[in-house]
């Protein structure tokens, strides 16, 4: 038998045997990837994804970020920086190795924006954070306040801790600025320029430590020189460079960064703009739980802001406690911020 002819004798044998069980799903039969190793995204970059060996809490001593893609079977899920994944293949991180990822867990967290606000279509910018630190300078350039409230319903709606970090105190006093966030509770902290340094870091960097922490901010509020200062020379995506050939610069999306004393920041390089289309009143009220108490009466689908609320009376029957009306306008501003021009 010539070997040509073997071969076809193989292939008439290679016939799929009747699928016992009928039309069960093929997705079924798929391997469940029981060997894939954990890891947490730090990087997305053009299809690439820069995934931490064993995720945000692992050993810094053993830092390996490994370049990998979304395995075909994910379709179109997204995968975003802090996502933890399971990774196929190579997964030893060598120069040009790229793993698969299979699998993204369920997330605890999901900070999202909309294109616009009116598209409700979202797109998921960072998962597993808990916190939102939101960047604004005092002076030069002068604060957007209705950029910060656009920022806080956006953590309200991710249910993100919100902070304030208020740089160039040394150009501005934040007395002012402050007192617009007073009835929403908001943290808030101030680093100024001395010298060549900036003081104010210690607070940050303990209000920062064991948590994954968003920033945002828009460009010229010194954001680059609070990452900097915070992350110091030795970051995470210096290993990734190396992996992938390519810098912070090229990062359209976020890149998750270890801090020295414990926890990660992660920097929204490419978030220009915060889209709200996607959030819900009824999700928003959620962050101001003695107001929520008292939408019972509120006509249904109730947008909060309309002479119908429930939320009034409540409020002038003193219920919602003495700060009451006070958060209620906070509230509602938030609300009207949400709608409208993104002003970021
Ligand atoms: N006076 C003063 N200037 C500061 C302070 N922090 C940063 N700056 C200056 O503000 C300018 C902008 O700082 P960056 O850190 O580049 O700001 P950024 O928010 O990263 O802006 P982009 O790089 O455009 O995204 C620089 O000239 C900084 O030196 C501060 O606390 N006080
Ligand atoms: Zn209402």
């Amino acid at each position: 038998m010539s070997p040509r002819r073997r071969g076809q004798d193989d292939e008439s044998q290679i016939r799929f045997r009747p699928n016992p069980k009928g039309n069960r799903p093929r997705t079924k039969e798929r391997p469940l990837h029981a060997d894939a190793v954990t890891a947490q995204v730090v990087t997305v970059d053009r299809g690439r994804f820069g995934c931490l060996l064993g995720g945000f809490g692992s050993e810094e001593a053993d830092d390996l970020v490994i370049t990998a893609m979304k395995a075909r079977e994910l379709g179109r899920t997204a995968v975003v920086v802090g996502d933890r994944v399971g990774l196929v293949g190579d997964v030893t991180g060598s120069a040009g190795s790229l793993a698969r990822i299979v699998r993204v867990e369920p997330r605890t967290s999901l900070l999202r924006r909309s294109a616009d606000d009116t598209d409700v279509v979202e797109r998921v910018i960072v998962a597993n954070a808990d916190q939102l630190a939101i960047v604004t300078a005092l002076a030069d350039p002068v604060p957007r306040p209705r950029m910060v409230d656009r920022c806080l319903v956006a953590a309200y709606d991710a249910s993100l801790d919100p902070l304030l970090v208020l740089t160039k105190a040394d150009l501005a006093d934040p007395a002012e600025f402050t007192a617009q966030y007073a009835a929403l509770d908001v943290p808030w902290l101030v680093s100024r320029r001395s010298g060549e340094g900036v003081q104010g870091l210690d607070a940050v960097r303990e209000r920062l430590a064991g948590r994954v922490t968003v920033l945002v901010g828009h460009s010229g509020v010194g954001k680059s020189t609070l990452v900097n200062a915070l992350t110091g020379s030795d970051r995470a995506i210096g290993r990734v460079n190396d992996v992938t050939g390519r810098g912070r610069h090229t990062s359209t999306s976020a890149v998750a960064l270890r801090l020295p004393g414990g926890g990660w920041v992660v920097d929204t390089p490419g978030v220009r703009s915060f889209g709200l289309g996607h959030v819900d009143p009824d999700r928003l009220v959620g962050a101001f739980p003695e107001l929520e108490a008292g939408t019972d009466e509120c006509p249904r689908g109730c947008t909060h802001d309309e002479p119908e609320c429930g939320l009034d009376a409540w409020v002038a029957e003193g219920r919602a406690g003495a700060s009451g009306p006070a958060r209620l306008e906070s509230f509602r501003r938030l609300l009207r911020a949400r709608v409208g021009t993104p002003d970021y």
